[in-house]
């Protein structure tokens, strides 16, 4: 059967208008648990017995230093390096060490990676559209037969990243910060559960950086999102619970005026107060 023939046999016309498959149980825990996960590259431990929780729509800050193991943790929780011991679980139900990349995304896990990778060509709505097909093969179809709830969908993620005015212009003509918003807004098509976003801001404005600081927390609640950054000035202004990492482990956790005091911290990260502006 054709694809559009298939939709008609269906009570529902896209997964992605549907939460995720097998729904994340967060009843009685966190939406992502780390348990003792150690990693090791030819004997050097990237991550070393790293423990980690997040709540479910709760917005955390990774922080540490150049080679805290900050890239390889969202690896691990992508199934893209498998650690060589430990437990990641989604939810209370899905092993993610059990799970490959393309099923451990299916579940609603969204990775925003530094270097945004828009379509340039095409308009801010088909990266959109281009976006919400899990099978990229089927867009020319789905363009010429937009169902309502496709378009719905994709005027409310424009909305969120404001970039409404913006839509039919091409992606290769926004800004760096525009063209950020516009691969998380690609990323929200998919109704992820949980956001990891690497380095957000590197490169943007102070303005662009407010924009963003919006949408991140404006995010947080309706999913979880995960935000490794270096600009301190920018985790002040988003941050609620924020964690350091520091050689694979997790140093410190708390508020950011709890962990920007822990000696610890400014030993191997912030260095001295008077530096940290
Ligand atoms: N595939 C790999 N092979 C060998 N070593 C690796 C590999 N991936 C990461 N490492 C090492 O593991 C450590 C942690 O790296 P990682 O990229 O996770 O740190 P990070 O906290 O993300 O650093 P940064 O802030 O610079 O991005 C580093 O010492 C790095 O060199």
């Amino acid at each position: 059967m054709s694809f559009l023939g298939s939709l008609s046999e269906r009570d529902r016309v896209f997964d992605f208008l549907m939460p995720a498959q097998s729904p994340v149980d967060v009843r009685h825990g966190p939406i992502l648990y780390l348990e003792d996960v150690t990693v090791s590259f030819d004997g050097f431990k990237a991550i070393n017995d790293l423990n980690l929780t997040i709540d479910d729509g709760e917005l955390r800050c990774i922080i540490g230093p150049n080679g805290a193991g900050k890239t390889t943790m969202m690896d691990i929780i992508t199934g893209k390096t498998r650690p060589d011991t430990g437990k990641v679980w989604f939810g209370s139900r899905h092993n993610l060490l059990a799970m490959n990349e393309p099923e451990i995304a299916s579940l609603g896990i969204g990775r925003k990676f530094q270097k945004p990778t828009v379509f340039e060509a095409l308009s801010v709505f088909e990266n959109l559209e281009l976006a919400m097909a899990a099978d990229k093969r089927i867009l020319p179809t789905l363009t010429a037969r937009m169902v309502e709830p496709v378009r719905e969908r994709i005027e409310e993620v424009l909305e969120t990243i404001g970039l409404t005015e913006l839509r039919h212009r091409p992606a290769g003509i926004l800004s760096h910060g525009q063209k950020q918003w516009l691969e998380i807004g690609m990323l929200l098509m998919q109704r992820p559960r949980l956001l990891l976003v690497d380095e957000p801001v590197a490169g943007m404005t102070e303005q662009e950086m407010e924009r963003t600081a919006e949408l991140l927390t404006g995010l947080a609640g309706k999913q979880s999102v995960v935000v490794v950054e270096h600009d301190m000035g920018f985790v002040r202004s988003i941050a609620r619970k924020v964690t350091v990492l520091h050689q694979g482990s997790v140093l410190a956790e708390g508020s950011m005026d709890q962990v920007s005091n822990d000696p610890r911290v400014v030993e191997v990260y912030l260095g001295a107060p008077d530096e940290e502006a």
